[in-house]
This record gives structure tokens, C-alpha cells and sequence, in this order.
């Protein structure tokens, strides 16, 4: 104090108008004429006394005053934002924070204060505490005021809102109405635009009045109509009033979700969401903070078809695949998140869970797709026909497609190399036929199990020197069951015991009538050796062809069938497909069976890329998802999106078919059928062996042990290995399969796998029997199960002169084990049964050798092994018979 100062720096540091101090100088006896005129320290302490003594205080002396204890106040204010965490958001708000501190800085021999002046002090502080709390309590009084009145006016401004939202849209709906008759277009604008625009206008207005600015804005499209004490909201400056209020209401919320089945969805009428983000609420369930979820809950219209599983069932109805296991669990039910449940318990549990359920057709997606098939019609447009060469084994049918490829496709760019794809067409001078070139059986048997029509011709095979023979006249038979009509190829006429009037003769007893006899089968002599009459045979189908006006339609999006399919290493999976309708073109979209995807290559017959595709013509696809079996259709689609859905629920509804289909075929299922008086039960089979006298023998004997209970039918019996039209036979008539002394090919393995059908290997037909004549006599006991435990290709052989013939091996499949007992095998079919010599891997005997590794295998007395050849190892097994 002792630099000198004006009175008006004075009266600004001791924060008192100029006026007042002034005035109190002149009390203190010091007359100043202005406010500019200097105050020395002197006269300052004579202040300082002056006013201690109108305070109460004794005056102290100057020099005391000056040695006073020194005393800083210090009152700090800070606001500061507090992010408070709850539920699924966030929010941020304002406190402010008051601190006072003061600091005493005693001064060498400080006087002590008389109990007086303590007293009087105390007093002081309490008076001015007091004065303080008054002032906060007037200041939050006002606060409170202003809050409510701002929370009055935009309640007010929200039912406005709403008002006149109800009446624009009643106003649209009459608009509407008057419009169907009349068509007045900007009559339904008006209501629209007063709409959006109302509802502002009105906060605007009582934001003027509530001094808080409080966002009027942010609610107007919230709008809700809030119920009055709800006043949880208002300004942020009350941040934890605000919250505990949404705190109240979501809890009350939630308890009310529990409870209720209120029904009304969109607009509650009750409280309705506050927050800031109503709006982005109302769209997405869930806003910026966990207080502002919906305040009612939301029924959803979930559609369900005859099973869902759980977790499918908690995605529709936007839950955690836990609350409905839960919900699930509380009815009784146990199920897990990936498990099926029929409609009934579905429905159950949906409605338990506040939402209402339609009943869903399966076939939705389907539907979509038939309707896209259906806008899908042109002008039908003459097709080539597609033709099926069948006939009795050795009769020439792999000839005869081989000189028609050979001579007549077309060769690509790609050098003339022509592609096995499992079709191809010719063009002939009388237009353009299509061949499958897959097994007869393959392109019937998936056809049945389709019921779809695939063959236009059957092309009959009859070698001129061998006459009809069995499968001669099975081919005669798939050909009528399919209403093909028939073109014979009399085959091997340049051979000298050729005798084509035999043929005819014999096809005569089929009632197969060839025109020379006055039927109407065209019968055509040809040499597939030679080439000799295989342009009038080609004739003669496409005269075939002419007369049963086969028609399509070549434009939009094609439709068609899976001939065939394969895992390609380097391209995926790669189908054959026969377009029937439209056209297929490359970037197209498909759903092709249970797989999609978008077509990102063409391939012709010849192995050149093709753009297109028409009716009839036989193309390479790639760009699927996986393989789709032979027998599939495929259709194209608009977008993606509807082929995976597509090809998922034909998943779902495959596997589910595949369950139900299976149930019952099996050999323990007939087993649990007999004996409960159901009537006799049909044991189908379907019988391959090695050589034809295996499958008489067991033919005759499995039939034979038919009884009162049990008939066995033997839907289809050969030699050779199981291929993929035995397989889709037994599938589709769910038959059990015997393989003695032959095996399943990879393609016939991948239907069985897929259908489920029943496979059984057998080496002894004693075994055979007796397994089938425990079947039908309802005997129970061990059964004698042989199981592959491992598979070893030969690649190589080595002969040594001490160890014979060893087969350089790399093993496929399993392990091989060295004290198993192996098959060799050719084709498919077993050459030798035995057991292994030695088993090797460089140099060192070993006991098993895994997948994937490589091995030298001797065979026990067995010289024979080729490049090419299994080894399959095995062991027995006795497995109790279950029901
Ligand atoms: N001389 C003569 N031999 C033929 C003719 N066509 C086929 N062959 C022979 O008959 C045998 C069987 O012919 P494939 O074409 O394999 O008969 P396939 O009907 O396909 O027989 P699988 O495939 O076993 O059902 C082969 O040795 C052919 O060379 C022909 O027109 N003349």
C-alpha cells in the first residue's frame, strides 16, 4: 500500500463506485475535489480506520493496520463439461464449480484477536454465507422458473404440432380420396408443407419468452406431446436434474416394456422420446444416450414359415439370440441358438415376447422367382432339339457320340480341342442339334427326381449284331416314362454278322414299330466306326425334331438345367448347364439349386469363352458359390440378393426334406416298423457287384427273403462300380445301395453324402444275406460293419527281385495301417482282397502312413498292383443293433 493511487484505481480495487468512496473520504475527514486526485497510503489507513470503526471495529493504529495480519480471498468459478455414461450413449454437460479459499499470512509477532473481534468475525462470516446461500437460492429460483415456463412452452408448441400434423394428414387422406376422383395435385402438398413448417414457427415463439435458449428445434420433430412433471428436460444447465428425470422415465420404461402389451407402435400415446435425437430414434431404435430409447415398446410382425431357427428367429424380432433361448427355456423349451423350432413354438415364443406373427409361406423367395419367370414370356422362337443316346452296354453309344464330336463340332480358336463339358451341339445342314453326352440313366434319373423334362429324342442304340438286349429295353422304357419320342441307330453295320432286320424284329416284341414295318419309328443303320449312315441318323432327328415344334423363348433371362458339375482347382466350381428358356449371358446373376452367385465366364464344347447363350445350347458356367448337382435348374435373377435368398431357403428346405426322406429308408428304420403292425414294409435296394453272377445270385436271394412283413424290392441291379445315376436312384426312390466287391465314385459319393441314402459295402455274400435276412425277420443282434479307414492311389510301380512288386502310393484319404486287411482296387471294383506285405515310407517300415503322405505299399501275394489302382484299408467292426 504504499504506491500511491488515484480514487478512482482506489475505487475500482475495492470495487466500489467512484461516488461512494468519495463520499466516504469526506466521512473520514479528507476532502478530494475528484475522482483523478492521488490518495496516499497515509490516507488510505486513515480510511481503512474510519471504516472499521462504522463497522463496530476499534480503530487501530497505523502502524498496527499496516503489520495486520494479511488476508487473501480467493473465489474461483469454473465451469466445466462432464461426460456422464449411461446405458448405450453418451452425454455431455456443464457444471460449475465454486471454490473460495482464503489464505491468512501471519506477520512476525501477530497480535492474537480478542474473543470479541473473533466473535465478531464469526459473525461476519456467517452473515455473509447467509447472504450468499439467499443470493444462489433467489438465482436457482429463477432458473427454475425460466425452465418451466420454457418446458410449458414447448409442451404447448409440441401439441400444436401434433395437432396440426393430425390434421394435415386427416387432410391428405380426404385430399386423397377427393383426388381418386378428381386429381387436384397441390391440395395434398399444402397440408405437407404447413406441416414442416408449423411446428417451428411455435418453439420459436416460446423460445422469446424462456430466456434459456434451449434448442426449441431439437423437439419439434421429436414430436412427442410430453406429459407435464415430466420435467426431466429443459436447459443444459441442469444437467443432473435432467438426468435423474430420464433416468425416472427409463426405468419406468422398461417396467412397462415387462408389463404391458401396449400395442400402439410409431406414436405412443403416453410419454413419447424427449431426447435431443427423437427423430433418429424413432428410425433407428436407438438414440445418442441410452435414456432416449423408445418409450413404448415395438410390436413387430415377424413371418415365420413352418421352422426358423432361434437365431433366425431373434435377428426378425431384433433381439440377442440369448433373450429368446431364455424366453425359450421359461416355456420349457430347450433349445440352442442354431436349432430349428417348428412354426407352433415359434409363434409361441414371439407372442411371449410382445409381437404378433404371421404365418409365413416357405416358398416366398420361390414365389419371387417364379414371378420374375413369369414377365420373363416372349415370343417362343423354334429351339434344337436335345438329344439322349442310350442303349445296352458295349453297343456303341460312347462311338457313336465320339464320331458325331470328332466330325461335327465346330472347333474354336483354342486349337480344336474339344472339351468333355457333358454336352455339346452339332450343326447339321438341317439345323442345330444338342447332345448330352452323359450317361442315359444320369439324364433321366435327376430328370425324375425333378419331374422336369430335359430330353426332347432319345437316340436307342441296338448293336446289329448283338439284337435288343436288357438295357435296350430299359432304354425303351426311360424313353416312354419321359414321353420322348425314339430315334434307333441300328449300330455296327459294317460288320459281316450284322443283321439289322433282327433288330427290328426284336424291337418289334417292345412294341417298338419301325416305318418299313408300318410304325412310326424312324430306324436308321449306322457304322460309329466308319461314319456310315451318321448324317441320316442326324437327318432323322431333326426331322424327329420339326414334328414336335419344340419351341422357347431366346430372349431375357435364361432358365435351364445342370447336366454337370465339378470342383475345378484353379476355376471352382464349374457347371454344365443346358439353357432351356432365354438367354444366358456373362454377368448375369443365378441361383443354380441350392447355389448363386454371377456368371463371370462362358465356356462352349470347344473351350472357347462364349458371351451367350440361347435355348437348348449346352454351356460351361463359372462364378458359382459351390457346386450345384446334376439335375439342378438354374434361373436367372435381377440382383444378388434374391439369388442367395433363394438358394438358402432351397438350402434350408433340402436339408429338411433330406431328413424327413431319409427317415424311413434305412434298413433300422424298416426294423422299427416291423412287428407294430404296420402293414408290410418295403425294403427297396439297389444292387451293383463285380461281376454279373454276384448280382444274380444276390438278387434272387434277397428277394427271396421277402415274408408276411417285409417285401425286398431290388429297384435296379448291374455290374461296375456305384456311379451317379445309381445313386440318384436310390435317392429318389430311397433305396439302400449294396456295393459287393465295387465302391461309390467321387460324383456318386457326393449324392449319396447329400441324400442321405443308405451305402453298404459287402465282400461275402453270405454277409449280405444274413444282413438283410436279420432285417426282415426283426432280428436284432451284431451287426458286422467293415469301415474304410484310409485310401492309397497308386502312382508308381517298382519291382524288386527281393520284395516284388511295390506300389509307390500317396494316400488319399484316412490312414493306412499296416496290420488292416486291404482291397485293391480297379475301376471301382475289387481285384484282389488280401493283406499288406510291407508298408514303407523311405526306406523304413512303419506302422500307419496318413493323409497326404507319400508310402510304398507291398501287397501280400499280390503282384498285379497298377498305376491307377486303390488300396483301400479297412477294418471290421461289430456294432450293436439299434432301433
Ligand atoms: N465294328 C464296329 N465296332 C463298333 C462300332 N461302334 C462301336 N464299336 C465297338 O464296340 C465296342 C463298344 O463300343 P462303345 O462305344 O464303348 O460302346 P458303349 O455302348 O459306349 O459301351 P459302354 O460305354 O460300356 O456302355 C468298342 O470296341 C467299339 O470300337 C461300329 O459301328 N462298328
Amino acid at each position: 500500500m504504499s504506491q500511491q493511487t488515484t480514487i478512482r484505481k482506489l475505487a475500482e480495487l475495492v470495487n466500489t463506485p467512484v461516488e461512494k468512496l468519495l463520499e466516504q473520504l469526506a466521512q473520514a475527514g479528507m476532502k478530494f475535489s475528484g475522482p483523478d486526485q492521488i490518495v496516499t497510503s497515509a490516507e488510505k489507513v486513515k480510511l481503512l480506520g474510519f471504516l472499521r470503526r462504522s463497522h463496530g471495529k476499534e480503530e487501530q493504529p497505523a502502524e498496527e493496520a499496516e503489520a495486520a495480519p494479511k488476508k487473501i480471498t480467493l473465489n474461483r468459478r469454473k465451469v466445466q463439461e462432464v461426460t456422464v455414461n449411461a446405458g448405450r450413449s453418451k452425454t455431455t454437460v456443464n457444471v460449475e464449480v465454486r471454490q473460495k479459499r482464503t489464505y491468512v499470512k501471519p506477520e512476525g509477532g501477530k497480535t492474537a484477536m480478542t474473543p470479541d473481534e473473533e466473535r465478531a468475525d464469526i459473525l461476519r462470516k456467517l452473515e455473509e454465507s447467509r447472504q450468499r446461500n439467499l443470493d444462489e437460492q433467489r438465482m436457482l429460483a429463477e432458473k427454475d422458473r425460466l425452465r418451466d415456463e420454457e418446458i410449458a412452452a414447448r409442451q404447448k408448441a409440441a401439441e400444436e404440432a401434433e395437432r396440426q400434423r393430425e390434421d394435415a394428414a386427416r387432410k391428405a387422406a380426404e385430399d386423397a380420396i377427393k383426388a381418386a376422383e378428381a386429381p387436384p395435385a397441390p391440395a395434398v402438398r399444402q397440408p405437407i408443407i404447413e406441416e414442416l413448417a408449423k411446428p417451428r414457427k411455435a418453439p420459436a415463439a416460446s423460445r422469446a419468452a424462456a430466456a434459456t435458449p434451449a434448442a426449441p428445434a431439437r423437439d419439434d420433430r421429436g414430436g412427442a406431446a410430453a406429459k407435464p412433471g415430466n420435467k426431466s428436460r429443459g436447459s443444459d444447465g441442469d444437467g443432473g436434474n435432467r438426468f435423474g428425470g430420464q433416468l425416472h422415465l427409463s426405468a419406468a420404461d422398461r417396467a412397462r416394456r415387462g408389463n404391458s402389451n401396449n400395442n400402439s407402435r410409431g406414436r405412443p400415446g403416453g410419454r413419447a422420446p424427449q431426447g435431443r435425437r427423437g427423430n433418429e430414434q424413432s428410425r433407428s431404435g436407438a438414440g445418442s444416450h441410452g435414456f432416449e430409447r423408445p418409450t413404448a415398446p415395438v410390436v413387430r410382425e415377424v413371418a415365420i414359415g413352418d421352422t426358423i431357427t432361434v437365431a433366425d428367429l431373434a435377428q426378425k424380432l431384433a433381439l440377442k439370440g440369448g433373450e429368446v433361448v431364455k424366453a425359450l427355456f421359461k416355456m420349457g423349451v430347450m433349445a440352442t441358438i442354431t436349432q430349428s423350432i417348428d412354426h407352433d413354438t415359434a409363434a409361441l415364443v414371439t407372442e411371449e415376447l410382445g409381437h404378433t406373427v404371421v404365418r409365413a409361406s416357405n416358398n416366398d423367395a420361390e414365389d419371387a422367382l417364379l414371378a420374375i419367370a413369369d414377365t420373363n414370356q416372349g415370343e417362343a422362337v423354334p429351339r434344337p432339339p436335345v438329344v439322349t443316346i442310350m442303349g445296352h452296354v458295349d453297343h456303341g453309344k460312347t462311338s457313336l457320340l465320339d464320331y458325331i464330336r470328332r466330325t461335327k463340332v465346330a472347333t474354336g480358336e483354342a486349337g480344336g480341342i474339344t472339351q468333355h463339358i457333358g454336352a455339346y451341339h452339332v450343326t447339321t445342314p438341317k439345323g442345330v442339334i444338342s447332345f448330352l453326352d452323359t450317361p442315359g440313366h444320369a439324364a433321366f434319373s435327376s430328370m425324375r427326381a425333378r419331374g422336369a423334362q430335359l430330353t426332347d429324342v432319345v437316340v436307342v442304340v441296338v448293336a446289329a449284331d448283338d439284337g435288343v438286349m436288357p438295357q435296350t429295353k430299359e432304354a425303351i422304357k426311360h424313353a416312354r416314362a419321359a414321353n420322348a419320342p425314339i430315334v434307333v441307330a441300328i449300330n455296327k453295320i459294317d460288320k459281316s454278322s450284322a443283321d439289322p432286320m433282327r433288330v427290328k424284329n426284336e424291337l418289334l416284341a417292345e412294341q417298338v414299330v419301325a416305318e418299313d414295318f408300318g410304325g412310326d419309328i424312324q430306324m436308321v443303320e449306322i457304322s460309329a466306326k466308319t461314319g456310315l449312315g451318321i448324317d441320316d441318323l442326324l437327318d432323322a432327328i431333326s426331322l424327329q425334331a420339326e414334328l414336335l415344334e419344340l419351341k422357347a423363348v431366346a430372349e431375357g433371362r435364361a432358365s435351364g438345367v445342370v447336366i454337370e458339375s465339378s470342383l475345378d482347382k484353379g476355376r471352382g466350381p464349374v457347371a454344365t448347364v443346358l439353357v432351356q428358356q432365354g438367354t444366358l449371358k456373362k454377368g448375369d446373376y443365378l441361383v443354380c439349386g441350392i447355389q448363386y452367385g454371377r456368371v463371370r465366364a462362358l465356356f462352349d464344347e470347344t473351350g472357347s469363352q462364349a458371351a451367350e447363350a440361347g435355348p437348348s445350347i449346352p454351356v460351361q458356367v463359372l462364378g458359382l458359390s459351390g457346386v450345384p448337382e446334376a439335375g439342378d435348374d438354374f434361373v436367372v435373377v435381377e440382383d444378388e440378393r434374391l439369388a442367395k435368398e433363394v438358394a438358402q431357403t432351397r438350402e434350408t428346405k433340402r436339408r429338411e426334406s433330406r431328413l424327413v426322406a431319409t427317415a424311413g429308408s434305412r434298413m433300422e428304420d424298416i426294423m422299427a416298423q416291423l412287428g407294430k403292425g404296420e402293414g408290410q414294409q418295403v425294403l427297396n435296394l439297389l444292387i451293383k457287384a463285380d461281376v454279373q453272377g454276384s448280382v444274380q445270385a444276390l438278387s434272387q436271394a434277397l428277394v427271396a427273403l421277402s415274408n408276411d412283413d417285409i417285401r425286398i424290392n431290388v429297384i435296379h441291379s448291374g455290374v461296375g462300380g456305384i456311379t451317379e445315376s445309381d445313386a440318384n436312384s436310390a435317392a429318389a426312390s430311397k433305396a439302400t445301395v449294396i456295393g459287393f466287391n465295387v465302391r461309390a465314385d467321387a460324383s456318386a459319393r457326393r449324392i449319396i453324402e447329400s441324400h442321405g441314402v443308405d451305402l453298404r459295402y459287402f465282400s461275402i455274400i453270405y454277409d449280405v444275406i444274413d444282413q438283410v435276412k436279420q432285417v426282415a425277420s426283426g432280428l436284432l443282434g451284431v451287426e458286422i460293419r467293415e469301415e474304410i479307414i484310409g485310401i492309397a492311389e497308386v502312382r508308381d510301380v517298382f519291382r524288386s527281385s527281393k520284395l516284388g512288386a511295390i506300389a509307390g502310393c500317396m494316400v488319399v484319404e484316412g490312414v493306412v495301417k499296416r496290420n488292416k486287411p486291404i482291397r485293391v482296387l480297379r475301376d471301382s471294383v475289387v481285384v484282389f482282397e488280401g493283406e499288406l506285405e510291407s508298408l514303407r515310407r523311405f526306406k523304413e517300415n512303419v506302422e500307419e502312413v496318413r493323409n497326404g503322405t507319400e508310402c510304398g505299399i507291398g501287397v501280400k501275394a499280390y503282384n498285379d498292383v497298377k498305376p491307377g489302382d486303390q488300396i483301400e484299408c479297412f477294418e471290421r467292426i461289430e456294432v450293436p443293433r439299434t432301433l
